[in-house]
């Protein structure tokens, strides 16, 4: 795999795209910066060899045009803190101003490009752009896995212009490596927990996965699609009706397969979707109507456990409830502890997706799991067999 260490940086400018689409809270303040860090190796690397370094990313999904709202700038002062230097910044991420500000780069020194959305040629994959992006720097680096599902122009595109100068970070070799292990050759028992809101964004990822896994626990929203289909009652629990049909054909794969398809038995609900709600337990078909379920119940987060501890690889995307709300957290607080356990036991974890990395923050535990993915939907895409435009362009 082409990575920096296969260079020293010293004189080098290096175009860096990474990923720092991070959440921002209403002003402006960073409420996880995990994706800026994960990428201070590889700046470091680069400054530590005598190289300057242009970074760039999107933010959000402008509608094609600037809007303050998704401005790299408000990233700026807390990018500078990490980084322990001033970083400087181009208001407009191609063009005079950027190319004079890389042209006078010194070594040691950092520059933050504008919101790479705020073209729509980035999105649509422009060469015109991508070349203009190429003039900012004499190596590209990609180490922004969280986007390397995107064929656009600074992930995949701008990688022709250095055909002989373009090399993976130090993230991005990282999170293919973890992935790896999971994808090919993984430990087994290897059990997969989906979960989060929909069987649809997860289809896909489910199909490929009854190829690979011993047991797939299902939890989450998406889990009264199951329960509906086979027939119970979920009240007014998510559900996607035009799947349904889907579902039972994934049950009779995993049939099929002689994969252990592990559905919640029992359910917390809710007379309404609010953390002060009225809550109760009920079987998971025997949902009252006007009540909707919110997280999976106690006998389930046992039944979930047991197989969980007795795993050898684990793979976990989407949260088993609600979990943003305190009274609806606990399956997902149970999932991670056995997710814990086994790792402990010698297990490899693997969590991915936004929303199952912000629990296991949540819950403190991230230092507890052997890897906690950066990519989203990309790591979804790479589970399940896609080629990533993004590392092929490094690749190729
Ligand atoms: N029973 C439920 N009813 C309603 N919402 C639920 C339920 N269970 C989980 N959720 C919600 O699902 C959301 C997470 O779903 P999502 O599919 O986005 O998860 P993810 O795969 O971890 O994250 P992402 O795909 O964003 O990277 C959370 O906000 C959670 O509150
Ligand atoms: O958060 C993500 O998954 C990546 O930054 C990609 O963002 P996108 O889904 O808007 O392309």
């Amino acid at each position: 795999m082409n990575t920096i260490d296969q260079l020293n940086f010293k004189d080098k400018k290096a175009l860096i795209r990474v990923d720092f689409n991070v959440p921002l809270d209403k002003d402006f303040n960073i409420t996880d910066d995990k994706r800026m860090r994960a990428a201070l190796p590889t700046i470091n690397k680069i400054l530590n060899d005598g190289g300057s370094v242009v970074l760039m990313s999107h933010l959000g999904r402008p509608k094609g045009g600037p809007e303050d709202k998704y401005s790299l700038k408000h990233i700026l002062g807390d990018l500078s803190k990490i980084l322990d230097l001033t970083v400087k910044f181009a208001e407009d991420c191609i063009g005079e101003d950027a190319e004079s500000k890389a042209k006078n780069l010194l070594a040691g020194e950092v520059l933050l490009l504008e919101n790479l959305r705020f073209h729509p040629e980035e999105e649509k994959g422009d060469v015109k752009f991508a070349e203009a992006l190429s003039k900012l720097g004499n190596v590209f680096v990609n180490d922004a896995f969280g986007t390397a599902h995107r064929a656009h122009a600074s992930t995949t595109i701008v990688a022709q212009f250095f055909p002989d100068a373009k090399y993976f970070g130090y993230l991005m070799a990282e999170e293919l490596k973890n992935a790896e292990k999971v994808n090919h050759g993984a430990a087994k028992p290897f059990t997969a927990i989906m979960g989060g809101a929909k069987v649809s964004d997860k289809i896909l990822l489910i199909e490929s996965l009854l190829d690979k896994v011993d047991n797939l626990i299902i939890g989450g929203g998406m889990a009264y699609t199951f329960a509906k289909a086979q027939g119970g009652e979920i009240g007014t629990s998510l559900l996607e009706e035009d799947r349904m049909a889907l579902c039972l054909e994934l049950l009779d794969k995993a049939k099929a397969k002689g994969v252990n398809l592990i559905l919640p038995l029992d359910t917390i609900i809710a007379d309404k979707f609010d953390n002060e709600a009225s809550k109760d337990q009920v079987d998971t078909g025997k949902i009252p109507a006007d009540w909707m379920g919110l997280d999976i119940g106690s006998k389930t987060a046992e039944l979930f456990a047991e197989t969980i501890k007795n795993s050898k690889t684990l793979l976990w995307n989407g949260p088993m409830g609600v979990f943003e709300m305190a009274n609806f957290e606990q399956g997902t607080r149970a999932v991670a502890d056995a997710v814990v356990d086994a790792t402990k036991n010698g297990a490899f974890s693997l969590i991915g997706g936004g929303d199952s990395a912000a629990a296991i923050a949540k819950f403190g535990l991230e230092d507890e799991v052997s890897y906690v993915s950066t990519g989203g939907g990309a790591l979804l895409e790479y589970m399940e067999g896609k080629e990533l435009p993004g590392v092929k362009a490094i690749m190729s």
